[in-house]
């Protein structure tokens, strides 16, 4: 039997061990009288929103963050959600704001992010947070990008001067997540569903971010001996499983280090949601500075 060359980054572990730390920082608010408060916003019951929702309010209760769920129907007009929006922005008892996504057709989901007040968007979407980012000053960053650099930064990968390819240029994922791994010095190539030839950038990867959610689309022969892979796809199989955009067993016997589905990045973009949660309740970062 072949034995797994790869190092499993276990995302379910590292943030059980993160979030442990978060929740003394809350105490310490807690004693100072402060409770962090979380308010997600969800349009619609589409069953995978609805079931990433709950993971958040069980994650914010166990490290004893306050959060609630205001749940509007699919029909709500983008006027009301912006008023409830405003409602929240104004609301001193709540710390953070997110808007589960996506929204329905006739709501403009870019509109809504651009109502959030950027000091209450634990999210990291509003233009102002992600101008910053881009300039590497300090701010919310998006969770699943930080979830994966906190990762890799605990499995003492080496970023710097590295050939990261990301494929995948979501707003929420493969954008913001290049964007990190530049300010870390690494060299970044994009790809997407235009990319020509695809494999011939992942065999050139170091670490190998996928994100495009296509399941067990890359397999061991498309990256190279000794990559990181990161892997940010999560498809629900028709037995109910999910699985990522990795041919787990073929790459995990070519690569360094590789995040498993489920267990892997998730867990992660949960645990630095409640981390920008509670950045959000000390009043950081200040807008404008
Ligand atoms: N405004 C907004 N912010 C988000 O952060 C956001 C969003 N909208 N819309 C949907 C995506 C998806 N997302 C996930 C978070 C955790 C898991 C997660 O914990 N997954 C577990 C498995 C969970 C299961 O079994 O279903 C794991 O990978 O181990 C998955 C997906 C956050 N999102």
């Amino acid at each position: 039997m072949k034995t797994l060359a790869a190092t499993e980054m276990n995302g379910k572990e590292l943030s059980q061990t993160i979030r442990e730390e978060l929740k003394s920082e809350v105490l310490q608010l807690k004693e100072n009288g402060i409770i962090p408060h979380l308010t997600v916003i969800i349009v619609g019951d589409d069953p995978a929103s609805r079931s990433y929702v709950r993971g958040k309010e069980k994650a914010s209760k166990e490290t004893g963050i306050s959060s609630d769920i205001i749940e509007l129907p699919s029909s709500t007009t983008e006027k009301n959600l912006l008023e409830k929006i405003e409602e929240l922005n104004n609301d001193e008892t709540v710390h953070g704001i997110l808007v589960q996504l996506p929204l329905p057709d006739h709501i403009n989901e870019q509109e809504v992010i651009e109502s959030i007040s950027p000091t209450k968007d634990v999210d990291g979407f509003h233009p102002i947070n992600v101008g910053k980012m881009m300039t590497g000053n300090s701010t919310f960053l998006p969770c699943t990008p930080y979830g994966i650099l906190t990762m890799l930064k605990a499995y003492d990968v080496s970023i710097e001067g590295k050939h990261a390819v990301i494929v995948g240029r979501s707003n929420i994922v493969g954008k913001p997540v290049g964007q990190l791994l530049l300010n870390e010095n690494a060299t970044v190539t994009y790809c997407h569903s235009r990319t020509k030839n695809l494999t011939d950038f992942t065999k050139e990867a170091d670490i190998l971010i996928l994100a495009m959610g296509r399941p067990n689309s890359i397999h061991g022969e498309h990256v190279k001996d000794g990559a990181v892979i990161v892997d940010v796809g999560i498809n629900r199989m028709a037995d109910g499983s999910l699985t990522g955009d990795a041919d787990f067993p073929s790459v995990a016997e070519k690569a360094s280090h590789i995040t498993p589905v489920p267990r892997g990045v998730g867990p992660m973009t949960i645990t630095m949601l409640l981390k920008n949660t509670i950045m959000a309740t000390k009043g950081m970062p200040a807008v404008g500075k």
